[in-house]
């Protein structure tokens, strides 16, 4: 990996791939950060900020931000940090580079069920690739707070060998090879997350939260198993720890999409002209097919997709979670 001039390159300067930049940098003494606009990637070269994004977060001088796909192919390994919906676009476009690709988006992709590796591979079928998620706000890890997350890859030795190349003493990744149980935990839980804020929004109390995270994590197991995830996988990090996380905090975009909707706004109204992504809301029906299709009982998520497209309001919602039949916790 030494003939390349970057260690590490990130592609999209959201806010995750803004804090990921500066944690590269601070591991590898530099880091190359890909963004679409152009005049981002001027800003961020000139004030070492990313004002868009991460507000009032200084960035090291020694991220350099581009807009030149061919930049792309100065890096030994490519963290790809679009949204879910746009990873495909954006992998069928990148230029013929043969870097591993450590995926950092969360989300079913809409139309297809597809996850973010079943995309991955399909596109770019010579690209080695790896999963990186977990319970991580990017403005506390830009700010050097302890984080923990999973990065999963088939290939063990490659996931280890990752793994080494992303940790900081402050960002601590664990590996596996469960790549399916990693992204279904991220997926699963941004729904969850919206599920959770309705709760805050319509001022139903933490008892309902708590209850509402520990029914949820049973319909991600009960899915994720089906899709062939590890129960191992989806009680650790990426699954139970970033569900604990986006459920406890008006911090997360998935939270408080929900919250706004709990207080009787609607999703048009909440999602319209939002700049930041909250992925939950475009995973929550694919999620909710594929789970269907599945056999898999979802009925949160199902209560979700109803107050996203509207077919019912929260009092509806709630009072049909409510009143199905009672049955044994297993
Ligand atoms: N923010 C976090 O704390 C965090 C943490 C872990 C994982 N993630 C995941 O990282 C991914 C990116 O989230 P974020 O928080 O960095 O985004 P963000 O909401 O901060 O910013 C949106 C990003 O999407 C990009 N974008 C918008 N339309 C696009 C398109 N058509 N093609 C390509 N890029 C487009 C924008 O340029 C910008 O970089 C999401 O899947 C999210 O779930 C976020
Ligand atoms: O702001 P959210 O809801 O997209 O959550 C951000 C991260 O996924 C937290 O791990």
């Amino acid at each position: 990996m030494s003939s390349y001039d970057y260690p590490v390159g990130i592609v999209g300067a959201g806010a995750w791939g803004t804090a990921l930049a500066a944690v590269m940098a601070d591991i590898h003494g530099k880091a190359l950060l890909w963004a679409r606009d152009p005049s981002l990637v001027a800003a961020i070269n000139a004030a070492h900020e990313n004002a868009d994004y991460l507000p009032a977060i200084p960035l090291p001088a020694s991220i350099m931000a581009s807009n030149d796909m061919d930049d792309l192919a100065r890096c030994a390994i490519l963290l790809i940090v679009t949204p879910a919906q746009h990873l495909r676009h954006f992998l069928t476009n990148m230029p013929d580079i043969r870097s591993p690709l450590l995926l950092c988006c969360k989300g079913i992709e809409a139309g297809t069920g597809a996850l973010m590796v079943d995309i991955a591979r399909e596109v770019r079928p010579v690209n080695p690739v790896a999963i990186l998620s977990g319970p991580t706000f990017a403005h506390e890890v830009a700010a050097r707070k302890p984080a923990a997350m999973t990065l999963a890859c088939e290939h063990e030795a490659l996931g280890e060998q990752l793994a080494q190349a992303v940790a900081a003493p402050y960002f601590r990744p664990y590996w596996t090879d469960d790549v399916i149980g990693a992204e279904i935990g991220g997926a699963v839980k941004n729904v969850l997350a919206i599920g959770c804020g309705v709760v805050d929004g319509a001022g139903l109390g933490l008892n309902a939260r708590a209850s509402l995270i520990a029914r949820g994590f049973a319909e991600m197991q009960r899915y994720g198993i089906a899709r062939g995830a590890r129960p191992e996988t989806l009680a650790g990090l990426s699954g139970l720890g970033d569900l604990v996380l986006t459920c406890s905090s008006e911090n997360s975009r998935n939270f408080s999409l929900g919250k706004g909707l709990g207080q009787g706004q609607s999703a048009a109204d909440l999602l319209n002209g939002r700049r930041t992504v909250a992925e939950g809301a475009a995973t929550a029906p694919v999620l909710l097919a594929s789970a269907q299709a599945l056999g898999a009982d979802m009925p949160i998520v199902a209560a979700v997709c109803r107050l996203l497209d509207g077919s019912a309001d929260v009092n509806e919602v709630i009072k049909a979670l409510l009143s199905r039949p009672l049955k044994a916790e297993r």
